[in-house]
């Protein structure tokens, strides 16, 4: 399934210098017009696409952001989470859809604190300070907290976009906590490029296999078979282990469709969770 050998689409001869983030946020800031652009997500946008131009970010972009739209207008959530913030972009894209949608809040978590600020600037300019939050820290410790204080109930629709071995550990510490219901909908990122294995066996796996597998007990670590090493090793490092031994729930019933915009070498993988087998 995963095809790690690909080009990234965006990464042809585009510069990766350290510190090109904050350079955006220069980029945007030092625009001569920043009053027209002030309160228009798209606007904030359509800049960061023109600084891609140069620099290369690693966003969803607007291809795969498509499919996350329309079933952000499909499910109308009042909550919507990503695992994953970066420099703001699908906080802006998606907080601005949740919001025409009749949505309440747009929860962003982040691991990296200067992401977090640079997406916390751009955000404001969109005009989406009051509708988007930015929560730093692991997306397992933070998930945690929001559905044990009762602040966040069920996930209705969850953009998981951060580190791919906690793909799967995340949903599954959410199953645990009695936060996937029927109903709710994931929408996980990268899953062809650089690819998630063992996520796509999770969520295309019957109850009867998560059943067996569960078994053994709690997991303790992360799976990463069939991973790029690259994205084992990227943000956290080779030796992160989750915060929490997991389980999760085999009995969620779940119908998984991989979501593959023509022409791109990645695709979206669009989770709906069904049922509960008792
Ligand atoms: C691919 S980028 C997210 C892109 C963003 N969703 C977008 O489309 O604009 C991945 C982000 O996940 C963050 N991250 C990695 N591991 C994380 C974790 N365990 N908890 C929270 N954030 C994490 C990284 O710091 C990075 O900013």
């Amino acid at each position: 399934m995963a095809t790690n050998q690909q080009p990234h689409p965006n990464s042809g001869e585009l510069s990766r210098e350290p510190g090109r983030e904050l350079k955006l946020l220069h980029f945007i800031y030092g625009q001569p017009n920043l009053d027209e652009i002030r309160g228009h997500p798209q606007k904030v946008i359509d800049l960061i696409h023109e600084f891609e131009k140069e620099y290369r970010l690693i966003n969803v972009g607007p291809e795969k952001g498509k499919i996350v739209t329309k079933l952000i207008e499909e499910v109308k959530p009042k909550t919507m989470i990503e695992l994953g913030c970066y420099v703001g972009y699908s906080a802006i894209l998606f907080g601005d859809a949740v919001r025409r949608n009749g949505g309440e809040r747009y929860l962003s978590l982040e691991l990296n604190p200067e992401f977090a600020a640079i997406a916390n600037m751009l955000i404001e300019l969109a005009g989406l300070r009051d509708f988007v939050r930015i929560i730093v820290g692991r997306s397992d410790v933070s998930l945690h907290k929001l559905i044990t204080s009762g602040d966040v109930k069920k996930v209705e629709l969850l953009f998981i976009d951060h580190y791919k071995p906690a793909y799967t550990t995340d949903v599954k510490l959410c199953e645990q906590l009695g936060a996937i219901v029927p109903g709710s909908v994931l929408a996980a990122d990268n899953v062809i490029y650089p690819g998630n294995p063992p996520y796509l066996e999770f969520v295309r796996s019957t109850v009867k296999q998560k059943r067996e597998k569960a078994k053994v007990g709690p997991s303790k670590g992360y799976d990463t078979t069939g991973m790029a090493e690259s994205a084992v090793q990227s943000f956290v490092g080779k030796d992160d282990v989750p915060t929490f031994d997991f389980v999760g729930n085999p009995n969620m019933v779940y119908q998984s469709e991989l979501c593959q915009p023509e022409g791109l070498g990645d695709a979206i993988e669009v989770t709906r969770c069904v049922g509960v087998e008792d």
